[in-house]
């Protein structure tokens, strides 16, 4: 997923903490305290050692003693910050005054402590940033969805791969059977999910996503199952997870290979008995959901090596359903970029601009790695970048852009097959029915599908 975004990525559990102080008792007491946190902790005691620690390692905390014997503090912590600016920044001194405590705020602290430390204190400090860090990373992926959001699905397709996915989409939805949704990564397997939502009987209900691998193994389990007060570090307040967010509907476990072997125990547990405990709950609880999951690995390749369990794995699998990627739907091309062309064109209150035939053979001759996602973010750069009302290839990077040349170009070193079948599929591509392409093709509809199949199967 792209990460050109404002709120940068917050770590999560353990916090990283870097300890500056030129006493070595209070370093090693607080150390202590902080690492029975789950903390993970660096001492030092100079500002040299300071600095070149935060320039090899992403620390979420540092706790600065103001006077250090070569600097006080109070000098040390704006170098600190442009070292890095995310750092929150706890004073800690012996000496404590109002001026010094005012100074230090204005400089980028984010707290200020008399020594010595309570355990109360340290424990209120690392408490409290791990759950803003906590809320960071929810605002974050909130807005990578709300970035992502698909404006309209668009599940029109001429491709017979693509409709035979779609027609297996549509006889599971308004089943209760789980489903587990293969494809690369950006070939719509989020998009499918949410559709088969809002196709099935639950679709008043609940569509809950879990991204399984932007989380560790701690978050994630809380994340899914919620927790109590005082589960582990951060767990401030009884919360619900998201299991039980999506009772009555549907729950999406996003990259769901990526769960540990510890959490998939308790996964199909859930699966199995409809039941689970908030971490650090006796209680057990029940709920009703249907899970949808999806990967862009080979589960089974998972299983085979011990990665994933089987039983989970046949849970999950009861129904699966492979997206291809764009380049086995070629035909599509051209009626997605002009989608979305047109929707970013309404966005920005613009006419939608045509793609001129080159800029179409571009698009057609392109592997598209990143799949439909890549397709959209490219036909948003196009539209950004290119005022013009015909989009050339200029308008694309340069590695889609340098495809035209691989495209075949009459009288030049190609064979007959492939001057047929790029002829074929480009027809394919511009036109809406079958029937229409095989008329300009002056081949009978029934010929042109059994090419089309063909070079389906063959791509
Ligand atoms: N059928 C579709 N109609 C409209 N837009 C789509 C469709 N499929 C995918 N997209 C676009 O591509 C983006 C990526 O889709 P989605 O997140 O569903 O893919 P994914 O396979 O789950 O990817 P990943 O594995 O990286 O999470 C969507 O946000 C949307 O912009």
């Amino acid at each position: 997923m792209d990460t050109s975004y404002s709120i940068k990525p917050p770590s999560v559990h353990p916090l990283q903490v870097l300890v500056i102080d030129d006493e070595k008792n209070i370093r090693v007491a607080l150390a202590a305290y902080l690492e029975g946190m789950g903390c993970r902790v660096l001492t030092v005691a100079t500002a040299g050692a300071a600095l070149s620690a935060l320039e090899s390692q992403p620390f979420d905390l540092a706790f600065l003693d103001l006077r250090l014997r070569e600097i006080s503090g109070l000098e040390l912590l704006p170098k600190l910050l442009s070292v890095n600016p995310r750092l929150a920044v706890v004073m800690i001194t012996a000496y404590a005054t109002i001026d010094t405590a005012v100074a230090a705020i204005k400089r980028g602290a984010r707290d200020y402590l008399p020594k010595p430390l309570s355990p109360a204190q340290i424990k209120h400090v690392v408490d409290g940033l791990a759950e803003r860090l906590n809320l960071y990373r929810q605002v974050e992926e909130l807005q990578a969805h709300l970035r992502e959001a698909v404006p309209e699905v668009i599940l029109a397709t001429a491709s017979v791969k693509m409709q035979a996915t779609l027609d297996l989409v549509e006889k599971v939805a308004p089943t209760e059977i789980s489903v587990l949704l293969l494809g690369e990564n950006g070939t719509g397997k989020g998009v499918i999910a949410r559709w088969l939502h809002t196709q099935s009987r639950r679709a008043g209900g609940p569509f809950v996503l879990v991204s399984c691998p932007t989380l560790s193994e701690e978050l994630l389990a809380s994340e899914l199952f919620g927790h109590v007060k005082g589960a582990f570090t951060g767990a401030t307040r009884d919360r619900e997870g998201r299991l039980e967010a999506a009772h009555g509907g549907t729950l999406f476990l996003d990259e769901v290979s990526e769960i540990s072997l510890g959490l998939q125990a308790k996964l199909l547990r859930m699966l199995q008995e409809k039941q689970f405990e908030r971490l650090g709950e006796n209680r057990t609880r029940r709920v009703d959901v249907r899970v949808v999951a999806a990967t862009n690995r080979n589960l089974e390749e998972e299983v085979k090596a011990g990665r994933f369990r089987e039983d989970l794995f046949f849970r999950l699998n009861a129904v699966q359903i492979s997206i291809p990627p764009l380049r086995e739907r070629r035909e599509d091309i051209p009626m997605l970029a002009r989608r979305f062309l047109d929707f970013f064109a309404r966005q920005t209150r613009r006419p939608t601009p045509e793609l001129s035939s080159s800029a179409l053979n571009a698009l057609l001759s392109y592997s598209w790695p990143g799949n439909i996602r890549e397709l959209r973010n490219v036909m948003e750069r196009a539209m950004i970048l290119w005022p013009s009302q015909v989009i050339e290839p200029g308008a694309f990077p340069e590695n889609i852009a340098s495809q035209i040349s691989a495209a075949p170009v009459l009288g030049g070193d190609y064979t007959l097959e492939r001057i047929d079948r790029e002829h074929i599929l480009r027809v394919l591509a511009r036109t809406t029915t079958l029937e229409e392409a095989a008329h300009i093709l002056g081949i009978d509809s029934s010929t042109l599908w059994r090419r089309r199949k063909k070079y389906d199967e063959e791509s």
